[in-house]
């Protein structure tokens, strides 16, 4: 939210109303300073589960505590935050119910944000993102000042904050899945490479819409076990899993998924990666890089947000058009379309040079 018009204060008239714009702007940036507990109060309720206990209608903060076995007065204040930005609404008699933005809380919902929002909030999201004069001083991630490890090492080791970290990204995931698969036309035959895929989520849906292509969901073994893809049997015997360190070496196909890959590393590994897909790729084959593209000006977008988690707890960042064509021609691609879809994400795609 913008405070004022952007004029500097000087250009404003007068000592009095000099003044009285300081008095002011220093409200509004305690209250900016404050905006962190909005998020707090959200991952506690996503935690405890409040939105599904809300799915059969209003309740009043006691009885929902009782149910969620949390402490009423804490559970009362915590609501009353989040009705304050319309995730829940109190009525006269007290009782809380959900909005339409909260309905996406419930756990048991198409799209359901609850696991996503957990994700997002974990202490390893959250931890480096209150360390970011780390990132500022040292010009490096937090994540491994406080982790003493790199952010997918660390998920390779600790299976709570992995299950944490894919089961949420699949939920963030989900909502763009579709909208993206029916974004881009893909060629009626050959093979779908995810890489990086995750639970793949992305995958089934292109199959689903492309009956002709077959798939491969590339990712590390411990992410395979949890895919979406098995619980599918219209596209049984159409898809593999392979485990692999995208790294060393891709699989080969005609069209190269990166979804939210590129965002997560610095660009000399991306180059590596694109190197890699490159060599991987078949014949008059694409490679489809998934990402946000910062769009130019002061407007708020997703991806300036997200650009500062992937600064505290990755190596990577967000990029400009400029950047991903920088990065294209660096690993011997050219950038070909960037096709935006409904989803924050656009489709900028690539072939080989
Ligand atoms: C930000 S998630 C994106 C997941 C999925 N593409 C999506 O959009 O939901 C990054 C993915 O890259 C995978 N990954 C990270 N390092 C990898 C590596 N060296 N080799 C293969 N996969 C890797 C992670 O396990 C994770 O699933």
């Amino acid at each position: 939210m913008s405070h004022d018009d952007g004029r500097a204060i000087g250009e404003q008239a007068g000592a009095g109303e000099q003044e009285e714009a300081l008095r002011s702007s220093a409200a509004f940036l305690v209250d900016e300073a404050l905006g962190f507990l909005f998020p707090a109060a959200l991952r506690a309720a996503a935690e405890v589960g409040v939105a599904d206990h809300l799915a059969t209608g209003p309740a009043l903060p006691a009885d929902l505590a009782a149910a969620t076995g949390t402490d009423a007065r804490n559970l009362h204040r915590v609501l009353r935050l989040l009705a304050t930005r319309g995730i829940v609404a109190e009525d006269e008699q007290g009782r809380f119910a959900l909005t339409g933005a909260g309905q996406a809380l419930r756990s048991d919902v198409p799209h359901s944000a609850r696991t996503a929002i957990r994700m997002l909030t974990d202490r390893t999201m959250w931890g480096p993102a209150g360390e970011l004069t780390h990132c500022l001083t040292e010009g490096s991630t937090a994540f491994e000042k406080l982790f003493g490890m790199p952010f997918f090492d660390h998920f390779a080791k600790d299976e709570r904050t992995a299950a944490v970290f894919h089961v949420g990204m699949a939920a963030m995931s989900d909502p763009e899945n579709a909208p993206i698969a029916a974004a881009y036309d893909f060629p009626a035959s050959g093979t779908v490479v995810d890489i990086g895929g995750g639970h793949g989520g992305l995958l089934l849906e292109v199959l689903r819409r492309n009956p002709g292509l077959e798939g491969v969901l590339y990712d590390r073994s411990h992410v395979l076990a949890g895919n979406r893809l098995d619980s599918h049997g219209e596209i049984a015997g159409r898809w593999t899993p392979q485990d692999g360190d995208f790294f060393s070496s891709v699989p080969s196909g005609d069209v190269h998924l990166l979804k939210r890959i590129t965002h997560d590393w610095d660009d000399d590994s991306c180059v590596t990666l694109l190197g890699h897909c490159r060599s991987a790729l078949r014949p008059g084959g694409r490679i489809l890089v998934l990402d946000a593209v910062v769009p130019p000006g002061n407007g708020p977008h997703q991806s300036k947000a997200l650009d500062l988690m992937m600064m505290a707890s990755l190596t990577g960042r967000e990029r400009t058009e400029a950047d991903f064509a920088e990065l294209f021609g660096r690993a011997g691609l050219r950038l070909s379309r960037v096709i935006p879809t409904s989803t924050v994400l656009s489709v900028v795609e690539g072939v080989v040079a």
